[in-house]
C-alpha cells in the first residue's frame, strides 16, 4: 500500500469480470489506499462484480444502465448519500453492435452509430455533467480509449468513429472542468483479451500483432493499464489534463519497422 490515494474516494464504472481493465484499475487503486464504488450494468453483471468487490472490501455497488439518464441520476443520487464528495471518476464502457464490428465501415447503420457514440461517448459526458458536482477541488476523471481512434483498425469501424469523438471530449471536458481543477484524460490501450474482446473474429490475430509489431515485442495487460491509471487519477499527474496517453507498449509510435525496412 504505497498510500497514493489515502484518503481519496471515487466511482468506477465498467467493471465486468476480473479481465476487465477497471479491474486493473481498481486493484491498483485499492491498493493505493482508495475507497471504491462500482457501477455495472443489470444483473448479469451484478453476480460477476459482487465477488470482486467483496474482494476489495467494495461496500457500494450501483447498478446503471449509463444509456439511461434517470438511471445515472440515481446513481450519483445515491452515492452522494453516503459521500457527499467523491475524488475520481473511472468510465470504462464502450459498446457498438458487434455485427458492425466486423465488414465495411461505411455499411454502419444509422441505428447502431447513434447507440455507439451514445453508450461510448456522450455517455462520459453524462457522467462529468454529475461528477463535477460532487468533486472535490483538484478531482480527477478517466476514460478509455483506443488506436482505432486515430489510424484505421480493420473492423473496429464504427468503435473508430466514437473513439475519436471520445478522445476530442476528453480535450473539451478538460477546459469545461479545469476551471474547477477538476483534470480530465484517457488512457489509450493496447489491445486486451476482455469480455468486450471475446465477441471479436481473430481477436487472436489482432494481439500477435502487436505483440511482433511494438517497440516492447510484447501486449500490454490491465495491471499495465491500472499503473498508468492510478498515475493519471493521483497527485503525480496534477499538471495532466485534456491528454490520451498511450499504453499500448509502444505501438502508436512505429511507422515501418527496422527489420522490414530494405537495406538502405
Ligand atoms: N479490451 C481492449 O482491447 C481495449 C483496448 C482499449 C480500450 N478499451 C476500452 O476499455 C473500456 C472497457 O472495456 P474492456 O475491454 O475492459 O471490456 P469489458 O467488457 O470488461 O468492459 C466493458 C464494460 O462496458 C459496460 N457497458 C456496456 N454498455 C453499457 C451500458 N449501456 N451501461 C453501463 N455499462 C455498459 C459493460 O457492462 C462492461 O462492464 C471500453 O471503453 C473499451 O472500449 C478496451
Ligand atoms: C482491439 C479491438 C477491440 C477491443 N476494443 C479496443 C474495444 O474497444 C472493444 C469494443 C467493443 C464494443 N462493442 C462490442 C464489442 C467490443 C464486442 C462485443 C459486443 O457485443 N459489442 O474490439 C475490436 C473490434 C474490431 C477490431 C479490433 C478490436
Amino acid at each position: 500500500m504505497n498510500g497514493l490515494m489515502a484518503g481519496k474516494r471515487g466511482l468506477i464504472m465498467g467493471l465486468a469480470n476480473d479481465k476487465s481493465l477497471a479491474w486493473g484499475i481498481a486493484k491498483k487503486l485499492s491498493e493505493a489506499g482508495a475507497e471504491l464504488a462500482f457501477s455495472y450494468q443489470g444483473e448479469t453483471m451484478e453476480k460477476r462484480v459482487r465477488p470482486l468487490a467483496e474482494q476489495l472490501g467494495v461496500a457500494r455497488l450501483f447498478d446503471c444502465d449509463v444509456s439511461d439518464m434517470g438511471a445515472l441520476d440515481a446513481t450519483f443520487d445515491k452515492l452522494a448519500e453516503e459521500w457527499p464528495t467523491i475524488d475520481f471518476v473511472v468510465h470504462a464502457i464502450g459498446f457498438s453492435d458487434k455485427n458492425e464490428l466486423r465488414g465495411r465501415f461505411v455499411d454502419t447503420s444509422l441505428d447502431n452509430f447513434l447507440m455507439t457514440m451514445n453508450i461510448s461517448v456522450y455517455s462520459f459526458v453524462a457522467v462529468a455533467q454529475r461528477a463535477a458536482k460532487m468533486m472535490t477541488e483538484g478531482g480527477a476523471m478517466l476514460t478509455l480509449s483506443y488506436y482505432g481512434a486515430e489510424k484505421v483498425i480493420p473492423h473496429y469501424n464504427v468503435m473508430g468513429v466514437a473513439k475519436a469523438a471520445l478522445e476530442t471530449s476528453v480535450q473539451y471536458l478538460a477546459v469545461d472542468l479545469g476551471r474547477d481543477n477538476i483534470r480530465v484524460n484517457a488512457i489509450s490501450a493496447g489491445p486486451i483479451k476482455t469480455l468486450a474482446a471475446s465477441g471479436i473474429g481473430d481477436f487472436r490475430l489482432i494481439l500477435k500483432w502487436n505483440e511482433l509489431n511494438s517497440p516492447l515485442k510484447r501486449n500490454v495487460t490491465i495491471d499495465d493499464v491500472g499503473g498508468a491509471g492510478l498515475y493519471l487519477l493521483s497527485d503525480l499527474a496534477s499538471g495532466v489534463t485534456g491528454e490520451t496517453h498511450h499504453v499500448d507498449a509502444g505501438y502508436n509510435v512505429i511507422g515501418m519497422k527496422a527489420e522490414d525496412a530494405p537495406d538502405i
